[in-house]
Order: structure tokens, then sequence, then C-alpha cells
């Protein structure tokens, strides 16, 4: 007999959002002791580059790593990879891929530039990063999927140069990863993980070149290392663990919502899973379902912990409360599982990626949609957006001025730099300014 339960709230209740709040508390990437273990091992790696790095790969990954050699895979490993697996699976990626390239390549910023009458030139110079690192997770699952995620856009980009680290804990490390590299168009792969692989990133070893930017999501401790290397690069955001709210009108099978709550709470302990529906029945029968299925899950004991963790099954007034009430959440995906979903799209504004209809399962996403699986967690789509080819790209802003456009910008600028008593700057303006200067 199970268990299993999960928490049950209604939004119509006074103590509504203080139940919220703490299903919503997530406090991972604070916690004391991991930043302690983090900042350690930045340290090291950065003071003894690949002496550190081995001696972490091989206390946190049961390797037993020699030299820095034995972390480092050349394109032909990939290649190799590619040849080892199964035809379906080859296809599966290459169909995965493609859909993923052909969406990014929407993103693809341009230059621009605009002439004024005098004859300045204004405008903004598009250049892709030089080098950038790709975290693929691989603790306790591979993802293959994260490799086309990362690499892609970036490629699309323009980067010159893609460096990926992923863990291989107990010397285990999957062939469809290194095939995914292939085919994304990885440079180098270094076998390692955790905040040694981005303190080698951010800092650069004898053998990992420095590189701009770390992309990529990862656990409390890749999350905690590279918010603390943020600054000496750059990195795309901190993704936490992930999360899904549905929020259905009680029309579709319930055994289908009840997957895709199951299917983000496999990732981890710490995942989220929210459903939010104006039928009480529909939630009984959702929260049938769970239990149901969950017996039939392989990774059954993973998903328990997490869906009753921080699972919640809310009933709402109607879809208005239920769209108010996901705004507030903020979640990585929101599916929208009702008719006629595209009218409520206006009111959604914050969530990482929406998915709208009863067919279209969040799965669908992680996987070979097209857009991009690496998303804003724990709120943090308020303010943040998936990765993108964005990521990749940085603006440089061109000024050209004229003899006229010196003169007339050379006067203002004269004028405010006094203002502000920077005479230094005043005088540098003023000497374009060719009558009557100030
Ligand atoms: N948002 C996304 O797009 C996305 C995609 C896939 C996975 N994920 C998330 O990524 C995470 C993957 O986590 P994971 O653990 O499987 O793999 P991971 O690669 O992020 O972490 C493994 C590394 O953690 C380090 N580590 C483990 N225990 C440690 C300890 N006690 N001290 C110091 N370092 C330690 C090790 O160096 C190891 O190599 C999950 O939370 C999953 O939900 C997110
Ligand atoms: N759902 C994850 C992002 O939160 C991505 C993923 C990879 N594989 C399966 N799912
Ligand atoms: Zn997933």
């Amino acid at each position: 007999m199970s268990e299993f339960s999960i928490c049950r709230l209604d939004a119509g209740s006074p103590d509504f959002s203080q139940a919220l709040e703490q299903l919503l508390a997530w406090e991972s990437v604070a916690d004391q002791n991991v930043i302690s273990a983090v900042t350690e091992i930045l340290r090291e790696v950065k003071a003894r580059g690949d002496a550190a790095v081995i001696e972490y790969t091989n206390r946190f990954d049961r390797r037993d790593l020699k030299s820095a050699g034995d972390f480092c895979l050349d394109r032909a490993a990939l290649t190799d990879a590619l040849e080892r697996i199964s035809a379906e699976k080859r296809a599966a990626l290459e169909t995965a891929a493609k859909r993923v390239r052909d969406y990014h390549e929407h993103q693809l910023q341009s230059s621009w530039q605009y002439r004024e009458a005098d004859g300045t030139v204004l405008g903004q110079q598009i250049t892709p990063m030089e080098r950038v690192g790709i975290y693929v997770p691989g603790g306790k699952a591979s993802y293959p999927s994260s490799v086309l995620m990362n690499a892609i856009p970036a490629r699309v980009a323009g980067v010159d140069e893609i460096l990926m680290v992923v863990p291989a804990p107990d010397n285990q490390l999957s062939d469809l990863v290194l095939a995914a590299a292939a085919i994304a168009g990885v440079d180098r792969v270094f076998t390692i993980g955790g905040a040694q692989a981005v303190a080698a990133l951010a800092y650069g070893t004898e053998t990992v070149a420095r590189v701009d930017k770390i992309v990529g999501p990862g656990n409390i401790f890749v999350a905690s290392a590279k918010r603390a290397v943020f600054g000496q690069v750059a990195i795309d955001m901190i993704a936490g663990p992930s999360e899904i709210l549905v929020i259905c009108d009680g029309k579709t099978d319930p055994d289908w919502i009840a997957m895709d709550l199951l299917s983000q709470a496999e990732h981890d302990e710490q995942a989220q899973s929210i459903l939010l529906s104006p039928d009480a029945a529909f939630l009984d029968a959702v929260a049938n379902s769970l239990e149901k299925q969950l017996e039939t899950l392989p990774r059954e004991a993973i998903a328990r912990r997490s869906i009753a963790g921080r699972g919640a099954l809310i009933l709402v007034r109607d879809i208005e409360q239920a769209i108010e009430v996901s705004n507030r959440i903020a979640p990585e995906h929101l599916e929208v599982s009702v008719d006629d979903p595209e009218q409520y799209l206006p009111r959604i504004r914050h969530a990482g990626a929406i998915f709208l209809g009863r067919y279209t399962a969040e799965a669908l996403g992680d996987y070979c949609a097209g857009p991009n699986h690496v998303l804003p967690t724990s709120g943090t789509a308020r303010f943040s957006s998936p990765l993108g080819v964005y990521d990749f790209q940085k603006r440089s802003s061109i000024i050209y001025c004229s003899p006229q456009g010196a003169d007339t910008l050379g006067r203002v600028a004269a004028t405010l730099a006094k203002g502000e008593g920077l005479d230094a700057h005043a005088r540098s303006a003023t000497y374009r300014v060719t009558e009557g200067g100030v």
C-alpha cells in the first residue's frame, strides 16, 4: 500500500498565500555548506589548475584520473560515438538537432546602422563570442538533449570555439551524449563536472582554456559555482531544479496531466510540479492517477519524494485565477491545457516556456519541439529568458561623426560636461567645434 500524498490547496482560502510561499521556498544555492565547499574548490582550481581538477574529479566522481589527458576527448572520440549508436537513436538526435537549429536561426540578430542628415552614422554591431563553455549535467542522469540545447544556439550565433564539460561518474559516459556533441558541433569535451569544471572554464588551467561565458544547467554545486565566478566570466542564468505548472479546465485525460507532472518530478528531489484547476473532481482524478502511475515508473523513489515534497494540486475559482497564481509563481514550464488556449497568452506574464493545448506535453519541448529547454527556474522567469542565440552574441555601439555632426554634438556635450565639472571632457568635445566654440 503506497504512502504517497500530495499537498492539496485552495486558492480561495485565507492562508493560501502563506502555504504557497512555503511550497516555493528553495534555498539550496544559498546553503552555507555548499557555498563553503564550492569556495574551496574554486580557490584550489584557480591556484593549482589541472592537479586540483583531477583531485576533485577523482573524489566526487569516483574516477582514477592520473593526468589531464585522461579527461580530454577530441572530435574523433565524438564521431566514433556517433558511429556506435543505433540508427534509430542517431535519427532521433539528428531530427531534434535540426528542429532546435531551425528554431534558433530565427533568433539571430543583425548589425544595423542609420545615417543622419549631417552625415553622422550610428549603429550597432553584433559579434559572436570567441570561446564558450557548456556545462552538461551528468551526476544522476545523462542529458544528450542538453548538449543540443546548449551547443546549437552557440554554433548558430557563430561562436569560434565550444568547449563542453560533462561529468563521467564511475568512468561512465553515455555514447548518446558524445554523439550529440558531434552532431551539435562541439569542439572539445572534458569529462569533468561540478564546481571544479566550472572553475576550470572560468579561470583556465594548463589544459582547459579560459572561456568568455559558461552556460548550462546543473546541480547546486554547479549553480553555486556559476554564481561565484560571475564577473570573471559571463554566465547564462542560475537554473535550479526543474519545474512544471499545469493549468487545466478538467477536460484533459487525468492520466496525461499526472504523467506531465511526474515527468519533471523525476529530474530531482527538489523538482516542483503544480496543477491548478477549477474542477475539484478533476484534481481528485489526477491525485488517483499519480498514485497509480507512480507504481509503474522505474525511477519511482525519486519521483515520489520530489512530487510529495514540492508538488501541489490547487483548486482555483476559474482559469483567470489560475493565471494570476501562475504569474506569481513564474514557473519554468507552463502547460495551458484548456479549450482555445491562445486567448490567455496576453495575460501570461511570467513563464520560461508556455505549452498550449491538450496535446502539447512539456516533454516534447524537453527534447525536440525546437525551443530551448534551458529555462529560468525558481521564479526568475520574472526577469530572465530561455537560453538562446542572443546569449552568445555581443552588441557594440557604432558612432561616426561627420565634421558637421561633431560641431553640433560638441556644443551639447561640452555644456553637459561643464555641468558635471569635467573640464577635460568639455575641451575634448570643443576641439572639434568649428566656430564660436564653448
Ligand atoms: N534546466 C535544465 O535545462 C536542466 C536540464 C537537465 C538537468 N537539469 C537539472 O540539472 C541537475 C543535474 O544534477 P546532477 O547532480 O545529476 O548532475 P551535475 O552534473 O549537475 O552534478 C554532478 C557533479 O556534482 C558534484 N558533486 C556531487 N556531490 C558533491 C559534493 N558533495 N561536493 C562537491 N561536489 C559534488 C560532482 O563534481 C559531480 O561531478 C538536476 O537538478 C536537474 O534537474 C536541468
Ligand atoms: N526538463 C528539463 C529542463 O528543466 C530538460 C530535460 C532534459 N531531459 C529531459 N528534460
Ligand atoms: Zn525534463
